[in-house]
């Protein structure tokens, strides 16, 4: 594994100071990082999001899906709890890559789903690999999760990696009439949960 921790510091944000850790793939050259609140090292099952990056939908206020709401969701309630993490990987548009996923909706513009307009471009519904969550984990020493996830995928993959989910929590948020296709195409073809 090609993952390595770099450092950590404070991180201030609307809901709470939360500490940001850095991990860096020498493979992949991506940087990830990791937001925890409150002491999370502990053995106690940890509130837990793994979220996968969304530039259009986590900074730029998109509409076309729910990632932006699904993020400040994950964060508000790891608040409220005062203790758990945010695991954010850098797997752009389910890792195709943010320029493939511009085309990919330019192909959903046309017409085709998310799913639809992957196959077009010759890449898979989601190419995403979790494989990186186990040297998060071990270096934070959690072993056990609460998931909020609405995708079965994710709760395969942490157990994967040696983590026990112990409970799925449903992150059901953001819905609105631009993204509608899309979260039926996701229930539909991608087996999430809703
Ligand atoms: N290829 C592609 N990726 C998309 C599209 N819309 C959103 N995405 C990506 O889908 C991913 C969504 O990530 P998550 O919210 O972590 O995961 P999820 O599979 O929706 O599962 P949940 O935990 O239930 O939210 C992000 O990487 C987005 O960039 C799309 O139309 N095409
Ligand atoms: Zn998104």
């Amino acid at each position: 594994m090609s993952v390595k921790f770099v450092e950590s510091s404070q991180l201030p944000t609307p809901w709470g100071v939360f500490d940001i850790h850095g991990f860096e793939d020498a493979e992949s050259g991506k940087e990830h990082v990791v937001l925890t609140l409150g002491d999370v090292s502990d053995g106690q099952p940890v509130l837990a999001r793994v979220h996968s990056e969304c530039l259009t939908g986590d900074a730029l206020f998109s509409m076309r899906c729910d990632c932006g709401a699904q993020l400040q969701a994950a964060l508000e309630k790891i608040a409220e709890e005062g203790r758990g993490v945010l695991f954010y990987l850098r797997q752009e548009g389910r890792g195709i890559g943010l320029m493939n996923k511009i085309r990919a909706y330019k192909l959903q513009d046309e017409g085709a789903d998310t799913v639809e307009a992957n196959e077009k471009l010759g890449f898979g519904a989601d190419m995403r690999d979790y494989s990186l969550l186990k040297v998060m984990c071990e270096h934070l020493n959690i072993g056990k999760v609460r998931l909020m996830t609405n995708n079965p995928r994710k709760v395969k993959a942490l157990t994967d990696q040696g983590v026990d989910v112990v409970e799925r929590l449903p992150l059901q948020t953001g819905q609105n009439p631009h993204n509608a296709k899309y979260l039926a195409t996701k229930s539909g073809k991608l087996g999430h949960l809703f």
